[in-house]
């Protein structure tokens, strides 16, 4: 199958050093919701592994949380494509837990839940986290310069980052 697997704040929306908190502050970057539609309707499978530890810290619930990702999957609907299966890691960087990036967990249950290996699979994101789960189970790192993207790679990057602008120009790189 043709799996892409996607961070969600940075990538897909615009992100905040003061956490995405609220529906009102979820807004799409750009071509993002018009990028996974027609990576859907291309017949990619587009997957999404995010860190949400502003659950843990008590900054927004659940409940928040599933509403912006319903939100996410209604835009991307409106343009005649999916959203394929979304996991989230709900914990704070203390918790010792196996999902929080970059460890690769929230890769591996998607991995589990499509029955597909990880193998060469991209995965695109905008922080070192993102780049090192991928590494960490054989996936590609892929850096965009949205979000702390920009930031990310003045950091230096893993040797076989593929860089890319946003997720539109990966859109045009894989259709
Ligand atoms: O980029 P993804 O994984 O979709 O989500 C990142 C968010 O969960 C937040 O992650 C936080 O990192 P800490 O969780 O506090 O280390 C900060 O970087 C916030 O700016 C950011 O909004
Ligand atoms: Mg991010
Ligand atoms: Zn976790």
């Amino acid at each position: 199958m043709k799996l892409l697997i996607l961070d969600r704040d940075g990538v897909i929306n615009y992100d905040s050093d003061a956490y995405i908190k609220s529906l009102e502050e979820w807004v799409p970057i750009p071509g993002s919701v018009e990028a996974i539609a027609q990576l859907s309707k291309a017949g990619w499978t587009v997957a999404v592994a995010t860190n949400q530890s502003g659950i843990a810290r008590g900054y927004y619930s659940l409940d928040t949380l599933e509403a912006m990702h319903t939100r996410l999957r209604a835009l991307v609907a409106e343009q005649g494509g999916e959203v394929g299966h979304i996991v989230y890691c709900p914990h704070g960087p203390d918790e010792g837990c196996a999902c929080r990036k970059p460890k690769p967990g929230m890769l591996l249950a998607i991995a589990e839940h499509y029955q597909a290996a990880l193998g060469g699979v991209w995965f695109v994101g905008d922080s070192q986290g993102d780049l090192q789960a991928a590494l960490a189970v054989g996936a590609r790192p892929v850096l965009v310069k949205t979000g702390k993207g920009e930031r990310t790679l003045e950091k230096g990057v893993p040797e076989t980052t593929l860089i890319f602008d946003d997720l539109a120009a990966i859109a045009r790189e894989l259709i």
